[in-house]
Formats: C-alpha cells, structure tokens, sequence
C-alpha cells in the first residue's frame, strides 16, 4: 500500500489570515504538489480568487476545490468523504493535502472524519495548524470584527448559532498541535507576550507557537509535522463535547447554573464580571444584560478573564429586561459566593 497522504488542516477566525497562509504556502511549496480544499462559506469563492491570483505554477485551478456547503461538521459525508475520495482517485495525486476551513466550523468532527474507513488509510492529518488574529488578541478580541464574525455565523444556516464565539475559539485551540500567532507587524513585545501566556494557558501542553507576518512561515515548519492528529483526539474535545460528555468521555467536571439581576449600570456589571471571573476561576460566564437607559440588550461573552459584550439586538415588546447570566466553571463552583460577588454590581 503507498504510503498516506498528509493533510495540514487550517483553521483561525475569519479574518485571522488563513487565506494569507495558505497563499504563501502555496508559492514556496519547494516542489510539493498541494491540492486545496476550501470550506469557504458567505461569499463563496472568495478565497479561492485570492489564491488564483498568486501567480505560482503551484497554484494550478484543478488543485483548487471547494467545498459546496459552509460547514464541514454538517456536511462530512455527503460532501467532505466524497470529496476526498474523488481527490484520491486522480492519476497524478498531490503530495500534500491543504484544507482552509471556515473560520467558524468546529475543526473537532473534521478531524474525527479521518477514522473514516474510506480516507483513513489513505490519508492522514500531518498537523492541524491554528491561525490568531495577535492584534485582535492583544485588544481582547478573537477577530478584528467579531460582530461581522457573528453577523455572517447567524446568517449561515449550516452553522451553529449557538455556540458562543469564545469557545469556538477554545476549541480552535486545543485542536491544535501548531499555532500560528499572525499579525504580529501590528503589536509590540509588549503586547505579543500577553497574548502568548493566554494562549499557552488555553491550548494543549506541547503545541507549538510560531509567529508570523502576512503568513511567512516557513513551509519547512509548516509541512511534515507528521502528528496524525486522528489517532490523537485526547484534550482535542470541543467545549460542546465537554459539556455533553462527548464521544465516550466522561466529563462531569464542569458545574453550571444562572443568575438573574435587575438591570444596571454598564460599566460597573463589566467590572463586576471581570473581578468575579479572577477570584472565583470561572471558566465561561455568558448571558444578557438589561442596561439602564439601553433599549437593545447587551449580549456578554466571557472566556476567562476576557469579558465580551455588544448590544446584539433591542429589548422586544413584553419581554423582561433584566439580566441573566450563566457561569460555567469547574465543579464544584462557589455558587453563593459567585452569585453575591455578581449582585454586587
Ligand atoms: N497587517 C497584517 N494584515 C494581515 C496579516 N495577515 C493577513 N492580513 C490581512 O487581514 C485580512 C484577512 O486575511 P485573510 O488571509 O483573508 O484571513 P482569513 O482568515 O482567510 O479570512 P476568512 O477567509 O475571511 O476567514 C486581509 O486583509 C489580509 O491582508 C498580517 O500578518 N498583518
């Protein structure tokens, strides 16, 4: 049997600098034949115009393929098994694999679909790489504009609408086995480091850092890891599997519950937050807040310390402006003190 065929699995935020990556690899694969996949979705075709015009003999159109839908959790086999497959079957097969996914897709189920009897002998993940947005990181952000991030995310039936952008960033994370920490042209030492200490705190022991410009990284460092990822899932778990047990894992680590507060001032409930997150070592606190004077409701996100909130849409008729919150944190959670720490605000 010939040897499988390594697969790099892109993933990042939109607008982190996958598509950059991705260009740069292509025009310094030293003589590789990459194939492309793009699990692009909104404005379809978008990446792969970009990547066309890189004007590399490397980036050949037939070696480009997009995948129909935005979502490839929700699609991997009618769509990403057969994909593969058709890919597999050409005369001349690529040396390697790239798959840019969409910046919103659970990277978990893709990974996952290599145990599929019909790729799995074939190919298998050199590495799955994570693109960071450090400017936005460095702001406290997860992209440069999350609220289009989640404008596009809701506008997309095929995605989860659910999931809080915080823990698709985790889970970004902890799939990893190489992060890529790009954009660094935009933010000092002073500034990389703090980013760096709070991504080594979320992501698996062992991953590798890089930092990059414009996706210069060298193809050396990015090709050939060699981590088959699919046979290593332990700590890849996305949140939602942890919360649910996930595939035949226990997780009953985790204690949740909510609380309700009459509606405040902004400022202090955001200070508030952060202050309760610190001394009580909560791991996610998410909800809506009634603000006083504020005719839209202020949607709050919290991963760790960094605490998220937008005005996501305006309070509708007869509905009770008020605020409620949910802490996750590890069990057992102080509850009585988290919630007298949250009242305080
Ligand atoms: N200053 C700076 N800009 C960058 C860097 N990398 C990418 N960009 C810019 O950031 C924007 C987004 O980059 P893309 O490569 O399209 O990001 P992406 O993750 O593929 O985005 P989506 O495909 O929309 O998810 C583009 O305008 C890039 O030119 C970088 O290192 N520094």
């Amino acid at each position: 049997m010939s040897e499988k065929i390594p697969v790099t699995v892109i993933t990042g935020f939109l607008g982190s600098g996958k598509t950059t990556l991705v260009r740069h690899l292509l025009g310094h694969a030293r003589g590789k034949r990459i194939a492309l996949i793009i699990n692009e979705f909104g404005d379809i075709g978008v990446d792969k115009e970009v990547l066309a015009g890189c004007g590399d003999e490397t980036c050949r159109e037939e070696d480009m393929i997009e995948l129909a839908n935005g979502c490839i959790c929700c699609t991997v086999a009618d769509d990403f098994i057969p994909t593969m497959k058709t890919l597999l079957e050409r005369d001349e097969r690529p040396d390697h694999i790239v798959i840019e996914t969409s910046g919103l897709a659970l990277p978990q189920p893709l990974i996952r679909a290599f145990n599929w009897p019909e790729i799995k002998t074939e190919v298998t993940i050199d590495g799955v790489v994570t693109v960071v947005d450090a400017a936005a990181l460095a702001e406290g952000r997860f992209a440069s504009d999350e609220e289009a991030v989640d404008a596009q995310r809701k506008a997309d039936s095929m995605l989860d609408h659910e999931t809080p952008l915080g823990e698709l960033f985790k889970d970004q994370l902890v799939s990893a086995d190489l992060i890529i920490v790009n954009k660094t042209d935009l933010v000092d030492e002073s500034g990389l480091a703090p980013v760096e200490a709070e991504l080594r705190a979320a992501m698996r022991p062992g991953t590798g850092i890089v930092r990059a410009a414009n996706g210069h990284v060298d193809t050396v460092a990015l090709l050939g890891l060699g981590m088959a990822s699919e046979d290593d899932l332990d700590g890849r778990e996305s949140a939602h599997e942890l919360e649910h047990g996930g595939e035949g894992h226990e997780h009953d680590d985790f204690d949740s519950f909510s609380i309700r507060l009459p509606a405040g001032s902004r400022e202090a409930l955001l200070k508030t937050i952060e202050e309760t997150i610190r001394a009580h070592d909560v791991l996610r606190l998410k909800g809506f807040a009634a603000i006083e004077g504020a005719p839209a409701r202020l949607a709050i996100q919290a991963v760790g310390p960094r605490v998220n909130a937008y005005f996501d849409r305006p309070w509708k008729d007869g509905e009770k402006r008020e605020t409620a919150l949910v802490v996750i944190g590890e069990s057992p959670l102080d509850r009585d003190a988290i919630t007298a720490s949250l009242q305080a605000a």
